[in-house]
């Protein structure tokens, strides 16, 4: 099946903040995938979710302090493997962990993370990404049971698996970034992490020993209580997808489940929050 796309091309001035702001307010209408060029952002939404009012509610479109112009074309899948391939570098975490693509060079680091997103969100460009990974990368997993709700490409319940976590389950609700981190598990001899689709309702009695969730402000609110649930005691509950101006109604959330918030990293103005059962 084919999907047909709306690509936007949204010019912005000035790149930053707008850039980072304007993707994450289209991520919450609908839009799904990102990238960034030299003069903004290219956005696209499938034709199937698109609505005529879909950047009404996108306020920065309406600031006067930023200029915004865009136009869109009607693109099909196969357009994207290029469109990837001539924006996607590889990007380092910390010293011993590269995310790349597959057409990029071997390093010669510890975890060789080789993602091939097309569609998906998650190939550590992204802040929320990335930090996550430096908490993945400063914690200990070895025969700890995780789960990464909202998987995207895989990439972080591929870094848990590379760290020696058993068994992983990962779950995203989009059909796209499902197939996606199916293909990535493989590719990165991770065929034993459990990728599934769906969200929460998924969920069973199983507790985990870490629980991963990259998603948004509005999605964490709601799911975090589910989460809680499946955690087990003294279990680490690692979040992002938020401004730093919203960690306090997640650690109002997260303090009413008896979640103790441990640490948090910053980027460009993003967080990613570690809370202790
Ligand atoms: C910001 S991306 C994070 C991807 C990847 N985990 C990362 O850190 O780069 C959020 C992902 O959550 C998925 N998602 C959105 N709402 C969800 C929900 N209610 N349950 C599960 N996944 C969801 C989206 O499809 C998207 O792939």
């Amino acid at each position: 099946m084919q999907n047909v796309y709306l690509e936007y091309n949204f010019r912005v001035e000035p790149l930053q903040p707008a850039s980072d702001i304007l993707m994450a307010e289209l991520g919450e209408v609908g839009f799904d995938s990102f990238v960034e060029t030299e003069s903004g952002v290219l956005a696209y939404v499938k034709k199937e979710d698109w609505l005529e009012n879909i950047l009404e509610s996108v306020q920065i479109l309406s600031q006067p302090n930023f200029k915004i112009s865009f136009d869109f074309i009607e693109i099909e899948q196969e357009n994207w493997n290029a469109v990837w391939e001539s924006n996607f570098e590889s990007i380092q975490v910390g010293s011993q962990c590269v995310v790349r693509a597959p057409f990029h060079e071997k390093p010669n680091v510890e975890f060789d993370i080789v993602i091939e997103p097309k569609m998906s969100f998650g190939t550590g460009h992204h802040e929320t990404t990335y930090m996550m990974m430096k908490h993945i990368l400063e914690t200990d997993f070895k025969g700890k049971s995780v789960l990464d709700m909202g998987c995207g490409t895989g990439v972080l319940a591929i870094l848990t698996g590379m760290k020696g976590a058993t068994p992983i389950d990962a779950i995203d609700i989009d059909n796209w970034c499902y197939l996606n981190s199916l293909e990535n598990v493989q590719r990165n001899n991770q065929g034993h992490i459990n990728v599934n689709e769906g969200d929460v309702s998924l969920l069973t009695s199983q507790k985990y020993d870490v629980i991963l969730a990259n998603i948004n402000k509005n999605i964490l609110l709601s799911d975090i209580p589910h989460y809680t649930k499946c955690l087990k005691p003294n279990g680490t509950l690692f979040l992002s997808g938020f401004y730093k101006e919203d960690i306090i109604d997640i650690s109002a959330k997260c303090g009413q489940l008896s979640l103790n918030f441990c640490k948090n990293f910053e980027k460009n103005n993003w967080v990613a929050v570690k809370y202790v059962f």
